[in-house]
């Protein structure tokens, strides 16, 4: 079998690459390589290989070399192939870059035990349990089972359900608020959807009832994706049969039930224009999916939304919610619910109103709060939300737990659960490579070959991966599709970039092709991409072919804005190519939940930076005290070596080659450098908001920016990281690389009143895409350079 596939190279020098004058550095580089690459080189080739399926285990492939191909490079599978450019002569002159000298001295880690112990999944459906068993009505139970393959429910299905169901919970307990914690991937949403729906579907059988009744269960999600997820589920559920499968349309049939079809879904995320909202609310919407800002507005605004029989309230994804400043939106939530039921009660007494026929006045609207912590700020937005809460957790064994604790009036919990830490399901893999800084964009590339080859086996996969800021984002996207092995890429134009990207409907750019990635689509979803290209990124991302001929992988880039909540199929791996700077470890145990779950397995990886190691245990310790999760260390070398094949060190070239093609790319046009300049500047910054107890590991001062910039595909830092008018031409004489402190000509950053300035300036900016507590840009973490001086104000202390 040959399913390697071949990089053109390209030694001779294009205009792209022609060396910078004075780099005296490069220069002693290039000369430094070239002998070496003299020495080693007995047939000067124009080509190598790269194999598109890493062996793990078999580095040392014993078959002699094949002779190397001249055929172009494989693209995705919707290319085709382009005429092979004719091998050019190696040029002399050709700068190299220095990518794997002078870098950290990094320790190999200890080999992995050959055979990992097989954790049980702690998210799974249990195999003992029965929805029908903890009384969810026959209807619901089949459609569940037959529409959407749930035959089992999880440990927290089981939980809620036993507490929540209108059935079971006869008493006190029915009426209870409750608090529903649990792993990621382990099946919240069912959780609530379940017991809101069966509790209103008994209504179904009074035929005066439809529509017009009004709102009977809002859900609140932190973002719109969120949002729409959850609509898209609900709706889903709501397809249920309304009669037993055995009883014909006009039977009234043993169950005694004729239902009628009014029980529907409807989702207010904004977006649309305010009347068509209100037209949708005047007509009814019973069971509202909604993001809190839009939701205060038509209950401040919208005299014709019928909230006041309103039964039900979740706050989905609260510690989020609170995250985002929407505890003052939902607050006004709170009291605009109270006030509208107030309102319709008297209504109805004073005979003002059309009274449903025996609608239970006295029943008090139940609120249901879902969590992945119980942080501080969690706490209180219960203390005010929820009276007299029951929690709901799920157990780590197949035992159904029973709700453990209660809050006292502050919220409060007062039995405060033991092992209630957040932590990733057990099933799944947590690994991280050290990476000097100089070798994380070709190490980023190396690992989504591997990824990709691994599911090439299961017919596509999905990938995900983590950056720190939005221009971050937007910058590898491009850069993954526009660069090329083609030397000539110094020629090439814009139009040749865009044929590898794909834009959606309204022209915004939605998938990306990288001839290193073939076989994938690459995405991208961050808070300032406009609504309409954030739905379509996701839902091709999504996508599955039924083709199973047909390979459907595909990778999408992201801030923090996709790490909560979203529940993406087929995720086979998470990577955080830049640790979390908000949330800590929290977000992390977020962002690894994107994957295993449900049950099913996933690989979580992390590239951590040699002066950030001390993060692996810092982590390891703030997920589980008890010393049960490991994160697995991998050598950077070996990544290379399975990413990008070839025997002995020869990686060390194809990762040089594939690095010069980045840099090619951004030296072609001068709007790639400037998105290259700003992704790094906004990286640095996004840096430089991590919190002050966790700058003992993630520090600006830490980090080498000459080094940094070559992971941004630059060969330099940018100059404007100290400002150019300010420079002195001593600063400026100063090698490129030093770290802010140094560039900044002074100890900047141990100076407290500098740090913080630095935190308010940084922090000022990211409070910006949150506008009177209205998501505007969905993730705290999507830095915008809204000035790209502002870094280089911060580190020069003007
Ligand atoms: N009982 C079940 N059996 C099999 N799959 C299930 C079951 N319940 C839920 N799922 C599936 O598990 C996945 C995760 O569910 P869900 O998104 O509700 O998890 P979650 O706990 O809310 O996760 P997160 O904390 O990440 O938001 C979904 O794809 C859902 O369809």
């Amino acid at each position: 079998m040959d399913d390697d596939f071949v990089l053109n190279l390209d030694f001779g020098e294009g205009p792209s690459t022609r060396k910078k004058k004075g780099s005296s550095r490069t220069q002693r580089y290039t000369l430094r390589l070239k002998e070496k690459k003299a020495e080693k080189r007995n047939a000067p080739s124009s080509t190598f290989k790269i194999h598109a399926t890493p062996s793990y285990g078999h580095n040392h492939d014993p078959r002699p070399r094949k002779r190397p191909r001249t055929e172009p490079l494989q693209s995705g599978p919707s290319e085709t192939a382009a005429p092979a450019p004719a091998p050019r002569p190696r040029h002399p002159a050709h700068i190299i870059s220095s990518l794997f000298s002078h870098n950290p001295k990094i320790e190999k880690p200890e080999d992995a035990p050959a055979l990992k112990k097989l954790l049980k999944p702690t998210n799974a459906p249990l195999t003992d349990s029965s929805f029908l068993g903890l009384g969810l009505d026959p209807l619901l139970a089949s459609h569940l089972s037959s529409k959407l393959g749930i035959d089992k429910p999880t440990s927290v299905q089981c939980a809620s359900l036993s507490t929540l169901l209108p059935s079971l919970s006869a008493g006190a307990a029915s009426q209870r608020d409750a608090f529903i914690q649990s792993q990621t991937g382990s099946g919240k949403t069912l959780s609530y959807l379940l017991p809101v729906i069966q509790d209103l579907l008994p209504l179904s059988s009074h035929s005066y009832i439809d529509r017009s009744i009004g709102t009977l269960a809002i859900i609140i999600a932190p973002t719109r994706e969120l949002a729409k997820q959850i609509a898209d589920i609900l709706e889903e559920l709501l397809k249920l049969r309304l009669r037993p499968r055995e009883e014909g349309p006009d039977d009234e049939g043993e169950s005694g039930r004729l239902m009628t079809r009014w029980l529907v879904s409807g989702l207010l995320i904004g977006g649309a224009t305010r009347t068509h909202e209100k037209a949708r609310l005047r007509k009814g919407i019973p069971i509202l999916v909604s993001t809190p800002g839009r939701l205060l507005d038509h209950l401040q605004n919208t005299s014709s939304f019928n909230v006041g029989k309103c039964r039900w309230l979740v706050l989905d994804e609260a510690d989020r919610l609170m995250e985002l400043g929407f505890e003052e939106s939902i607050k006004g939530i709170l009291a605009a619910l109270d006030g509208r039921w107030k309102l319709a009660k008297q209504a109805v007494e004073e005979g003002t109103s059309l009274e449903v026929g025996g609608w239970d006045w006295g029943r008090r609207r139940r609120t249901i709060l879902c969590s992945a912590t119980m942080r501080e700020d969690v706490q209180l937005l219960a203390g005010t939300a929820l009276k007299d809460p029951i929690m709901i957790r799920a157990a780590k064994s197949e035992h159904i737990p029973q709700p453990s604790a209660t809050a006292n009036s502050s919220g409060a919990f007062e039995s405060e659960p033991t092992g209630d830490k957040f932590t990733p399901p057990s099933q799944l893999s947590q690994k991280y490579v050290l990476v000097p800084l100089k070798l994380r964009l070709v190490t980023l590339v190396a690992l989504l070959r591997i990824f990709l080859s691994q599911s090439q086996l299961k017919h596509g996969c999905k990938i995900i991966v983590f950056l720190s800021c939005t221009d971050s984002v937007d910058f590898h996207w491009r850069l993954l599709g526009g660069a090329t092995m083609h030397a000539g890429g110094g020629s090439a134009s814009s139009d040749e970039d865009e044929e590898q990207m794909g834009t959606d409907h309204q022209g915004e750019d939605v998938v990306a092709k990288s001839p290193l990635l073939p076989n994938a689509s690459i995405f991208r979803l961050h808070g300032s991409l406009p609504q309409a290209t954030r739905l379509v990124s996701l839902r091709r991302f999504s996508s599955v072919s039924k083709d199973p001929s047909v390979e459907s992988s595909s990778i999408l880039l992201c801030t923090s804005v996709a790490s909560r909540g979203l529940d993406l199929p087929l995720v086979h791996a998470v990577l955080q190519y830049d640790l979390p700077t908000e949330g800590g470890i929290t977000e992390y145990v977020h962002r690894v939940g994107r994957t295993a779950r449900a049950g099913r397995g996933g690989e979580a990886w992390c590239m951590v930076a040699p002066s950030e190691s001390a993060w692996v245990s810092w982590a390891e310790e703030r997920m589980e005290k008890d010393g049960s999760i490991r994160l697995t260390s991998v050598a950077v070398e070996k990544v290379l070596q399975d990413g990008f094949g070839g025997q002995g060190k020869e990686y060390e070239e194809r990762a040089t080659e594939v690095q010069l093609a980045f840099e090619r790319w951004v030296l072609r046009q001068k709007q790639n450098s400037e998105i290259a300049r700003i992704a790094f500047l906004s990286h640095v910054r996004a840096y430089a908001t991590h919190p002050s107890d966790e700058k003992h590991i993630f520090h600006v001062r830490q980090l080498h920016l000459g080094h940094l910039a070559k992971a941004f595909a630059l060969r330099d830092a940018p100059g404007s990281m100290k400002s150019s008018k300010s420079r002195s031409a001593k600063s400026r004489s100063k090698p490129a690389g030093r770290s802010v402190v140094d560039k900044a000509g002074s100890n900047s950053e141990d100076d407290p009143e500098t740090e913080r300035r630095m935190r308010k300036a940084v922090r000022s900016q990211g409070r910006l895409v949150r506008k009177g507590g209205i998501l505007m840009n969905s993730s705290m973490s999507d830095f915008q350079v809204a000035s790209t001086d502002m870094l280089e104000k911060i580190v020069s202390r003007t």
